[in-house]
């Protein structure tokens, strides 16, 4: 059975390989060894940058192959195997994998936004450390839109007063960590520019809703997310109050679902 995983695979791809795996990879096969990780330890010829590690297994391969995709190491129909760790840090999974044409958009998120894939992991990292936390214990939700702010102001209106109206911090920096947990108790969603400013809090987002279709039972907050994104070239990183499930947004679809609790 495991011989029929990896017949005649046209890739191979390694989930953060040690030095010894990645040769022993390389000297096995004349096909190409892909390396997967958050960094290039080994040094490899093709490699495909994770900006965040993914608690979905199904998610890090498919991030992985679309990243491989464009590197154009892989092509839709092709089928690799992917070596990877699921249950310890040790290489205990093999899967095989039949690279699919168009994409789920995962990578698309990061490499083809208009905002930093910087930002827009430093918004998913503060995005999940709310969900773990909550607001004194308590679920929280809020609603972060990454990325071409000046259209997503323009389509938006002010709930409050906007506590960074003056301010020039980023998100990311630890302050900012801090003050965004405490102004996400209140409505409205946070508005961040490509370079990661926080533009605004307390925005009431109004973009026209027609022809987004977001996963029924998903309500307003994740509605008006969907709907910016496509409305506009930003992306939108979405806690949910109500399942603390962290999900994102970009041109009008769902292309992400975390949970915080696996982090
Ligand atoms: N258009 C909008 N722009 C900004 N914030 C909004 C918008 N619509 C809803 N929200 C915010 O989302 C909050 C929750 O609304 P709702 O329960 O309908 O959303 P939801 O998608 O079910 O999210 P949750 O899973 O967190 O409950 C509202 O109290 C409000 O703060
Ligand atoms: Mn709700």
């Amino acid at each position: 059975m495991l011989d029929d995983i990896i017949a005649d695979i046209d890739a191979i791809f390694l989930f953060s390989p040690t030095p010894s795996e990645y040769e022993a990879a390389q000297s096995l096969e004349e096909i190409p060894v892909v390396v997967v990780g958050t960094e290039n330890d080994v040094d490899a010829e093709v490699f495909v940058d994770v900006p965040l590690e993914f608690d979905r297994v199904r998610d890090y391969i498919q991030f992985a192959l679309e990243g491989a995709t464009d590197q154009e190491v892989v092509e839709p129909g092709d089928e690799v195997a992917a070596v990877l760790s699921l249950f310890s840090d040790d290489r205990d999974m093999v899967a095989r994998v039949r690279v699919q044409s168009g994409t789920h958009g995962i990578y698309d998120l990061f490499t083809e936004s208009r905002a930093d894939p910087d930002v827009i992991r430093n918004t998913f990292d503060v995005a999940i450390e709310l969900g773990k936390k909550g607001q004194k214990g308590k679920p929280v939700g809020a609603l972060f839109v990454v990325g071409d702010a000046g259209n997503v102001m323009n389509k938006s209106r002010p709930l409050s007063y906007n506590p960074f109206e003056k301010s020039h911090v980023h998100v990311g920096d630890p302050i900012v960590n801090v003050m965004l947990k405490e102004f996400s108790r209140l409505d409205g969603a946070f508005v961040i520019s490509d370079s990661g400013k926080i533009v605004s809090a307390y925005r009431y987002l109004e973009p026209s809703a027609e022809g987004v279709d977001i996963p029924k039972g998903l309500g307003a907050r994740h509605m008006a997310a969907g709907a910016i994104t496509r409305d506009t070239g930003a992306v939108a990183v979405v806690l949910s109050e109500s399942d603390g499930m962290v999900r994102a947004f970009k041109s009008g679809d769902l292309v992400l679902e975390l949970d915080p609790e696996e982090y």
